[in-house]
C-alpha cells in the first residue's frame, strides 16, 4: 500500500531508509516538544537542524530528489515551516521557470549550494489577489540602466512573503514595470535586500517580521519596502519577457507566463495537502482504536470509540479523501512537469487548462482537508484540543492553504472562467473544441441515473452521476450568466451576481476530477488485496461524496429518493467493511514518530503513560509555586483573608 500511495515500491523503501538514518541522528530530532518552544526558540532550533541538514543531507538523501526533499523536510524540520521554507518552494521555482539560460547560471548554483537564502515577494499589504492593482514599483532609468523600485505608501509594503522578515537575504519581487511613463503590469525581478556578509538590510530597503500567525510560526513572514531602491536592468527575469538596454520591450508568449511561481506551487501543494490530512488522521485513528469508552452493548465491557458508527463516520470518509488527494495530486504533478517543459520551450497552449485545473484543485482540497482535520480532532475529544495530540498545528498549517497561492474564492473564480468558455462552446455546437478535462459537457447524459439498477457497473455509473451533476450545474450557471448579460447588464457585474453559482460549478467538476483520478489509479493496480482495500475505500468515496452532492441530482430527478437511500446504505456498508482496516490504511503511510509529533498518534499507544510524561515536561510544572502566584495571587489572597 506504501508502495501506491508514494508511487512505487522503491520510493516507499527509500522513504524508510530515510527514517530510520534520521532516527539514528539524536542531532536532528527536535530537543523538546516544539509546543514547549517560544517562537525564539523553535526558529533557533528549525536553524540549527537545517545547518545540519545542509552538512549531511548528501548522506542521508539524494538532494536532487524533490520527494526524497520534502519527505527529509516533514521528518527533521516538521510543518511548522523552517528559515528556508520560501527558498524550495518558490524561490528556486521561480527562477528555473523564469530566469533566462543566463541569469539561471548565475543565480541557480548560488541558491542550490544554498549561498544566498531567497523567497518570492509579491503580496502587498493592500493587495494579495488582484496583482493588476499592486502598487510597488520598477521604473526603467534609461541613463544608468538600472530598474528603480520603489514603495510609494504604507499599503504597497511587501507583506507576508514567508521568509522575508528574517532569514532571506535575496527575494524574487514583484513590481509593475514602467519604461518611459508606460505600465507594462506586473513583472519579476531578483533582488538582493541584504548585506551577503553582514546580513544587515541594504540601504534603501525596509524590511522586518510580520509577527506571530495562526499557525507556521517558525517562518518569519515579512514585510518589505524599497525606497527608490536600484537594480540592474538585467535583473528582471528574462526567461519570457525582455527590456533591452534602450528600453524596448517584448512580450512574453502568453500574458501569465510569469505567474508559473504559483502555479508551481498550487500543482505540488495537494499531496502536500493529502499528507496533513493522513498525518491528523493517523493520530485520531490510532488513539480511536486506543481510548476506550461508554459500551454498545451494555452486557460488554467499554468498547474501542473506533467502534461508534458516527466515529467511523467522521474519520473513515476523510481517509478515502486523502487517498484521492494523492493520487489526484500525483496526477497533476506529472502533468504541471509537461506543461512546464513545453513552456520553456515556447509551448504555452496548455498553461490555461493546467491553470484551471490547478485552481479548482487546491480551493477544493485545502478545504475538504480542513474540515477532515478538524473532524480528526474532535474525533480524539479532550486530548485532540491539548497540543499534545499536535492536532491544531496540523490544522493551521493546512488551511493556510485555503488563503495562499490565490484565495479559494477567487481560484474557483479562475476555474469557472474557465468553464462558462467551455459551456459556450457546448451551446454554439463547438463540443468537438472542448478540452480533454471537460468533454463530458459535451455529451448527452441519460435522463435518470444507473445507480443501483445495473450490477457490477463498476464506478460508471457513479461518474456519470458526477457528470450530470457537474455539468448541469455548469451550463446553469453559465445560461444564468449570459442571461444577464443579454438583459443589458455589464459583464461585471453579471459575472459578481452570478459567481455563488459559478463556484459551485467549479467545486463539481473538481469533485468529478477527483472521483476520477481515484477510479484511474484503482483500475491500475495489479495487487489484488491492494485493489481490494483500496476498492472499498474507493466506494465509500463515491458514495459520500454523492450523498453530500445529492441536492444537485435529485433537484432535476437524475437520483430518486429511493436511489438515495440505496447510497446511504452503501456508506453504512463501506464504513462497517472499512473498520478493520482502518488504522492499517493510515499506517500504511509510514509516518515516523518523529514526523508526526503527536503524543496522541503514537506508534506504541501507550497513550495514557505518554500524555502524562508529556505535561509533566511543562515549563510550567518545572516549580511548583509560579512566580505569577507569589507576585500576584498569593497577596491577592492573603489580602482578601485579613
Ligand atoms: C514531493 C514534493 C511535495 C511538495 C509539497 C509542497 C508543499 C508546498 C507547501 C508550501 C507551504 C507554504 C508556502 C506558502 C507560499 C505561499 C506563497 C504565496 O501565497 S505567493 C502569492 C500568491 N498569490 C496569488 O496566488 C494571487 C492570486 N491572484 C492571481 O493569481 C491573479 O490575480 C488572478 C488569477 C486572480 C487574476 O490575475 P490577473 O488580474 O492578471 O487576471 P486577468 O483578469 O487580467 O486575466 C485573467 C485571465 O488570465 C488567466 N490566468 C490567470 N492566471 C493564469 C495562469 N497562472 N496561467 C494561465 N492563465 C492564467 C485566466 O485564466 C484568465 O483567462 P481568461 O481567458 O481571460 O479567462
Ligand atoms: C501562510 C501564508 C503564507 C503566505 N506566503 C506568501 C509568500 O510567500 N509570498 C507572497 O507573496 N504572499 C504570501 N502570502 C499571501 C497570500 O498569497 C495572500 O494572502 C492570498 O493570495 C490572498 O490575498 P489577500 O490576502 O489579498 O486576500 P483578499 O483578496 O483581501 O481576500 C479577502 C476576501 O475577499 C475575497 N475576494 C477578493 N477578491 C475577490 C474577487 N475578485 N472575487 C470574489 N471575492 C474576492 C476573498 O475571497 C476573501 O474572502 C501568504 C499568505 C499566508 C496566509
Amino acid at each position: 500500500m506504501a508502495a501506491q500511495i508514494w508511487g512505487s515500491e522503491k520510493r516507499a523503501r527509500r522513504r524508510r531508509e530515510i527514517s530510520a538514518k534520521i532516527a539514528q541522528m539524536p542531532e536532528l530530532h527536535d530537543s523538546k516538544p516544539l509546543p514547549f518552544m517560544t517562537r525564539e526558540e523553535k526558529i533557533m532550533e528549525s536553524a540549527r537542524k537545517l545547518t545540519i541538514l545542509t552538512e549531511k543531507m548528501g548522506q542521508i538523501i539524494d538532494p536532487t530528489d524533490p520527494a526524497e526533499l520534502y519527505h527529509l523536510n516533514n521528518e527533521v524540520l516538521g510543518l511548522e515551516g523552517n528559515p528556508m521554507a520560501l527558498h524550495g518552494v518558490m524561490f528556486i521555482p521561480a527562477l528555473s521557470a523564469q530566469a533566462s539560460d543566463e541569469q539561471q547560471a548565475k543565480w541557480l548554483p548560488r541558491a542550490l549550494r544554498r549561498e544566498i537564502i531567497g523567497t518570492y515577494a509579491q503580496t502587498e499589504l493592500g493587495h494579495g489577489t488582484n496583482l493588476q492593482n499592486l502598487e510597488t514599483t520598477a521604473t526603467y532609468d534609461l541613463a544608468t540602466q538600472e530598474f528603480v523600485l520603489h514603495t510609494p505608501q504604507i499599503t504597497a509594503l511587501k507583506w507576508w512573503p514567508g521568509n522575508l522578515g528574517k532569514s532571506s537575504n535575496y527575494a524574487v519581487v514583484v513590481a509593475h514595470m514602467i519604461i518611459k511613463a508606460k505600465n507594462y503590469g506586473p513583472h519579476p525581478f531578483m533582488v538582493q535586500l541584504r548585506d551577503e556578509k553582514t546580513h544587515e538590510p541594504l540601504p534603501g530597503i525596509t524590511i522586518g517580521d510580520i509577527g506571530p500567525k495562526m499557525a507556521y510560526n517558525i517562518v518569519d513572514n515579512g514585510f518589505l519596502g524599497f525606497n527608490k531602491y536600484r537594480i540592474p536592468r538585467t535583473n528582471l527575469l528574462m526567461r519570457h519577457t525582455k527590456v533591452e538596454a534602450d528600453g524596448t520591450y517584448i512580450k512574453p508568449p502568453h500574458a501569465k507566463i510569469n505567474y508559473s511561481a504559483m502555479v508551481h506551487v498550487r500543482a505540488y501543494m495537494l499531496t502536500g495537502q493529502a499528507i496533513m490530512l493522513a498525518s491528523a488522521l493517523n493520530i485520531a485513528t490510532r488513539y480511536s482504536s486506543v481510548r476506550r469508552q461508554g459500551q454498545i452493548d451494555k452486557s460488554q465491557p467499554e468498547v474501542k470509540v473506533l467502534e461508534y458508527q458516527t466515529q467511523q463516520h467522521r474519520l473513515f470518509p476523510s481517509i478515502a479523501r486523502a487517498y484521492a488527494f494523492q493520487f489526484a495530486g500525483a496526477e497533476t504533478v506529472k502533468l504541471y512537469e509537461h506543461v512546464l517543459k513545453e513552456m520553456k520551450s515556447g509551448n504555452v497552449s496548455l498553461m490555461a487548462d493546467l491553470h484551471a485545473l490547478t485552481s479548482g484543485l487546491k480551493s477544493v482540497v485545502t478545504y475538504q482537508t480542513g474540515e477532515g482535520i478538524e473532524q480528526a480532532r474532535m474525533a480524539c475529544g479532550g486530548h485532540g484540543y491539548s497540543m499534545a495530540s499536535y492536532i491544531s498545528e496540523i490544522y493551521g498549517v493546512a488551511i493556510g492553504g485555503c488563503t495562499y497561492e490565490g484565495e479559494n474564492m477567487v481560484m474557483l473564480l479562475q476555474l469557472a472562467r474557465y468553464l462558462v468558455k467551455s459551456a459556450a462552446l457546448v451551446k454554439s455546437g463547438q463540443s468537438s473544441k472542448l478540452g480533454p478535462l471537460v468533454a463530458y459537457l459535451g455529451v448527452k447524459s441519460e435522463p435518470t441515473s444507473l445507480i443501483d439498477r445495473i450490477p457490477n457497473s463498476g464506478f460508471t455509473e457513479y461518474v456519470k452521476t458526477f457528470q450530470h451533476v457537474s455539468k448541469r450545474q455548469t451550463l446553469k450557471a453559465a445560461d444564468m450568466f449570459f442571461g444577464l448579460m443579454e438583459k443589458g447588464e455589464k459583464r461585471e457585474i453579471a459575472w459578481n451576481k452570478c459567481s455563488v453559482e459559478l463556484n459551485r460549478a467549479s467545486r463539481l467538476h473538481t469533485r468529478l476530477f477527483i472521483v476520477e483520478a481515484f477510479v484511474r489509479r484503482v483500475n491500475e493496480i495489479a495487487d489484488i488485496r491492494i485493489k481490494e482495500a483500496l476498492t472499498d475505500l474507493l466506494h465509500l468515496h463515491v458514495n459520500y461524496e454523492l450523498l453530500d452532492i445529492a441536492s444537485y441530482a435529485l433537484e432535476d430527478g437524475f437520483l430518486s429518493a429511493s436511489q438515495l437511500d440505496y447510497i446511504r446504505d452503501q456508506v453504512y456498508l463501506y464504513l462497517g467493511k472499512i473498520r478493520p482496516n482502518a488504522v492499517s490504511l493510515l499506517d500504511s503511510w509510514e509516518f515516523s514518530d518523529i514526523e508526526l509529533r503527536s503524543v496522541l498518534g503514537r506508534r506504541d499507544g501507550n497513550v495514557y503513560e505518554n500524555l502524562f510524561k508529556w505535561a509533566k515536561s511543562s515549563p510550567l510544572n518545572k516549580t511548583d509555586v509560579l512566580s505569577s502566584v507569589t507576585q500576584y495571587l498569593k497577596p491577592m489572597m492573603e489580602k482578601a483573608r485579613l
